[in-house]
């Protein structure tokens, strides 16, 4: 019996393996119960092994797919090697990577010190990259072309900058530089990223409560007007993995109810609900309009 009801085809990943990093909580634990219920075989990875082993016996509840865990700090790059050989001499094969491992402190870019500007490049942009290039050099690249491969990388919704994020957001723009880089050297592994906007993950509870209240009201400056889920984001993470996206690489895929799109010059939405849209359809004009008007009409 499955738990996770999974939009996709419950034989979907059958026979094959798929590493999640950070697969102890939030989108990686929701992604690997999605992909179990696909029929993957799962190596998860994080540094907290209580974490993953907690994963690992909520999913042998649901499903008998095999799942190995490996407790390794992705920053260090032994470690990094040492638990891909583990994962490859347990599953013999890594069809698919989920590099979703990260995280930050916020803090003001005027305050961040070298080693902590360094800590967060080091968790969000080069672990990423050595899990990567471990699994390229150590498994695919001996592979290629005999089953399609692939490599996503999450990353953020922090373009054009975010107050707090500076050396996350700098981070996420290497990594997704990097993904589009590795698009080209590493093809035909597709390696694509995903960038979630504000998700209601677990992972968000690690943030002080105000913090955390003001993140939860933003919900009125996201045009699909509410954060996201878990298993929305592992939807998309799933869907790259699967044969409707085998051409699809060098891409990022945003997951966030368009707020990026939003610029905030007038309220979002369309409708009775928006006074300004709400204005143009009951006819009526602009001030600025008005009194162009009425300026032309005092000169006559
Ligand atoms: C101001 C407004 C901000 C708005 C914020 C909006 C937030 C929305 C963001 C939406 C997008 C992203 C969402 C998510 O990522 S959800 C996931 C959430 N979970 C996390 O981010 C938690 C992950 N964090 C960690 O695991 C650790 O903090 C981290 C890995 C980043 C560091 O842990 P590590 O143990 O390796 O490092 P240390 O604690 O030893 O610290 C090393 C040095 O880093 C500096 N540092 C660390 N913490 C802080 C801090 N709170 N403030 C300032 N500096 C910090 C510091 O230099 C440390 O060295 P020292 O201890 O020697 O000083
Ligand atoms: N939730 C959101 O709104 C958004 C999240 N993201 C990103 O999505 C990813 C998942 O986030 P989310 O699930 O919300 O948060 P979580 O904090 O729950 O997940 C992060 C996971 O990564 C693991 N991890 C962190 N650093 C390392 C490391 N150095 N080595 C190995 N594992 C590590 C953690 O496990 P452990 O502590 O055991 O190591 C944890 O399980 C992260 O990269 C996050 O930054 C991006 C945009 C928005």
């Amino acid at each position: 019996m499955n738990s996770f009801q999974s939009v996709f085809r419950s034989d979907l990943f059958q026979g094959q393996t798929i590493v999640v990093t950070g697969g102890g909580s939030g989108i990686g634990r929701c992604t690997a119960h999605e992909l179990a219920s696909l029929g993957a075989d799962l190596a998860l990875v994080g540094r907290k092994i209580e974490k993953l082993e907690t994963v690992k016996a909520e999913i042998a509840q649901t499903c008998g797919v095999k799942v190995s865990i490996h407790s390794c700090d992705i920053r260090e790059e032994e470690k990094v090697t040492a638990t891909v050989a583990e994962i490859l001499a347990e599953h013999g094969k890594i069809d698919h990577l989920i590099n979703n491992a990260g995280g930050q402190f916020p803090s003001p870019l005027s305050s961040i010190n070298a080693k902590g500007w360094e800590t967060v490049v080091r968790n969000n942009l080069t672990g990423g990259f050595l899990m990567a290039r471990e699994v390229f050099n150590q498994y695919m690249v001996k592979n290629l072309g005999k089953t399609d491969m692939s490599i996503t990388n999450i990353i953020a919704d922090m373009w054009n900058g975010m107050p707090g994020m500076g050396h996350s957001g700098a981070a996420r723009a290497g990594m997704l530089n990097f993904s589009e880089t590795a698009s080209l050297e590493w093809a035909p592994v597709r390696v694509n990223a995903v960038a979630p906007g504000f998700i209601a993950s677990s992972g968000m509870d690690t943030y002080p409560e105000p913090m955390k209240q003001t993140i939860m009201q933003l919900d009125k400056t996201i045009p699909l007007q509410r954060l996201g889920l878990e298993a929305e984001v592992s939807g998309v993470l799933a869907f790259l993995c699967s044969p409707a996206a085998s051409f699809i690489s060098g891409s990022c895929i945003r997951v966030d109810g368009a707020a990026p799109n939003a610029r905030r010059i007038w309220p979002v939405g369309t409708g009775k609900q928006n006074p300004v849209f709400n204005s143009f359809h009951l006819g009526g004009v602009p001030e600025v309009i008005q009194r162009r008007d009425a300026e032309r009409a005092g000169k006559k």
